[in-house]
């Protein structure tokens, strides 16, 4: 199918991490983030990216100006632990319209499947006006493990990926309709909502 029949999407893609904003070590979560959703997704996208420090107000104020920027989602990486500096969930909180609680309770069950400290990630979720914002923690490995969840050696999906939920949550709230890449990860939408493909 031609690009052009796909609507175009703009997404922020964050990186909070305290080191990677200055120099330490090189940042990682961008580029992975980039790699995965343009793997994942059919939509022309136009991506935003932001590198920052831990800084609530700095990531607070990051996040309202890509969602007024038009960013119908926003991920951020990084920063959503226990540590004195990790202050991800309280800057995303502090810019919700809505909570959306099922994308950190299902990210903390497929990290599990990974990691036994999963339960340290506080990632939450939110709605601001058009626009879905989702933490997922700063390890860069992290980013398709919780987008894409768990798939077996034959790819068969063992735990589904959050990202199976984000377009229709986006159709909810107004935004452009997203199309998956199945291989890669199969969006799911009740049958009234699948919009049928348009020609070219
Ligand atoms: N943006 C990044 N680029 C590359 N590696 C990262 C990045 N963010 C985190 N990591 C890696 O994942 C680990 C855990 O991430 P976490 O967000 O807890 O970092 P941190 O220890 O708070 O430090 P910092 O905020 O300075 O990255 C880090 O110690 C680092 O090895
Ligand atoms: N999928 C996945 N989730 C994960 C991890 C991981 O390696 N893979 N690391 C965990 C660890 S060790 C921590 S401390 C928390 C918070 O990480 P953050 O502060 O980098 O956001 O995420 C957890 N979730």
């Amino acid at each position: 199918m031609n690009e052009t029949a796909h609507d175009p999407v703009k997404i922020g893609i964050v990186s909070i991490s305290d080191r990677a904003s200055s120099g330490v070590y090189e940042d990682k979560g961008l580029p992975a983030l980039q790699e995965w959703l343009t793997r994942a997704l059919q939509n022309p996208i136009t991506f935003e990216p932001r590198l920052i420090p831990d800084e609530q107000d700095t990531i607070s104020a990051t996040l309202v100006a890509l969602v007024n920027e038009g960013c119908s989602l926003v991920l951020t990486t990084g920063g959503t632990g226990p540590a004195l500096r990790d202050v991800t969930p309280e800057a995303t909180l502090a810019v919700a319209h809505k909570e959306m609680p099922g994308f950190g309770e299902q990210m903390r069950q497929i990290s599990l499947r990974f990691v036994p400290t999963a339960i340290l990630s506080r990632q939450v979720a939110v709605v601001r006006d058009q626009s879905l914002i989702i933490n997922l923690p700063g390890q860069p490995k992290a980013i398709a493990e919780t987008l894409e969840g768990l798939k077996d050696a034959a790819g068969q999906q063992l735990v589904p990926g959050i990202f199976a939920a984000v377009p229709y949550c986006i159709d909810l709230i107004g935004g452009p309709y997203l199309e998956t890449h199945d291989a890669v990860c199969k969006a799911f939408r009740p049958k009234n909502a699948v919009r049928q493909p348009r020609s070219a």
